[in-house]
């Protein structure tokens, strides 16, 4: 599903962001990408959209080469992949109806995306998404009148929206209580079963990670030290990928 072949990425003047990173993905694989600040997780995920062209490497989607697209081709592609931000990225003044559907603006044409005019499958479909993601009481509420914990529901079931094959998540719970980061974790790793979605999470939280996925991946200064089952994270291997950081508790930012 997802390739990443020697990866590389060297900012202008900087060191390495990332070194020779390879892995593999299936469809319905959920990974937690963890790593102490600076070893290049927001880098990798940028890479594998594209939002930063990797220096070196391969980045292969259902065996199309990610790197080697522009212009409409890497538009075309990019809508299999679906982003979830930790600050939700919603527009805050729109309901969350339109919020949801706003999904699909890489699918419907420009004047009907200005019109916000839908068809009516894509109405149906963000209608059983909010049923899924537990608000279907809150179609016609305004974004900015929810909770961080349902403004994430909205996040979630607006990428689900584009029918993407792969989630590419970035600190999902970062500014959650524990409450609400339990369950949406829950929430991500449901929905990836159900719809066989791979998703690659970007979490500081260790023990959240651990709690809920079948994969973690551990980055430090560029490059994977760990790639196995969560329940293989012993207390050396964290204190390889994190040094003397305390890592057993989730980090302030
Ligand atoms: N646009 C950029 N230009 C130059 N250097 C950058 C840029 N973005 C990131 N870097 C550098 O690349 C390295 C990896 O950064 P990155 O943001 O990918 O790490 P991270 O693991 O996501 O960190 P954090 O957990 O703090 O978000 C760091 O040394 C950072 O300073």
């Amino acid at each position: 599903m997802l390739e990443l072949k020697g990866v590389s990425k060297r900012y202008a003047g900087g060191e390495l962001a990332l070194n020779n990173v390879s892995f593999n993905v299936a469809a319905g694989e959920v990974v937690a990408l963890i790593g102490p600040s600076g070893a290049g997780k927001s880098t990798l995920i940028r890479c594998i959209n594209q939002l930063v062209q990797p220096t070196d490497g391969q980045v292969l989607l259902n065996d199309s080469r990610l790197e080697l697209l522009k212009g409409r081709q890497l538009r075309m592609a990019r809508r299999q992949i679906g982003m979830i931000f930790q600050n939700y990225a919603l527009v805050e003044r729109l309901s969350v109806m339109e919020n949801v559907l706003s999904g699909r603006l890489a699918y419907v044409g420009f004047w009907q995306s200005l019109l916000r005019r839908y068809p009516a499958a894509d109405i149906k479909y963000a209608t059983q998404l909010l049923d899924r993601v537990g608000l279907s009481e809150m179609l016609d509420k305004r974004s900015d009148a929810l909770s961080g914990g349902q403004k994430q529901r909205v996040g979630i079931a607006r990428a689900l929206m584009q029918r993407p094959a792969l989630l590419l998540v970035d600190e999902p719970t970062a500014s959650l209580d524990p409450k609400s980061s339990r369950q949406i974790m829950r929430l991500l790793c449901e929905l990836c079963r159900e719809q066989n979605l791979a998703a690659i999470i970007n979490i500081h939280d260790v023990a959240l990670a651990q709690q809920f996925v079948s994969r973690v991946i551990g980055l430090q200064q560029g490059a994977v030290v760990f790639d196995g089952k969560p329940e293989a994270l012993s207390e050396q291997v964290l204190t390889d990928i994190y040094g003397l950081e305390d890592w057993q508790e989730p980090a302030d930012d």
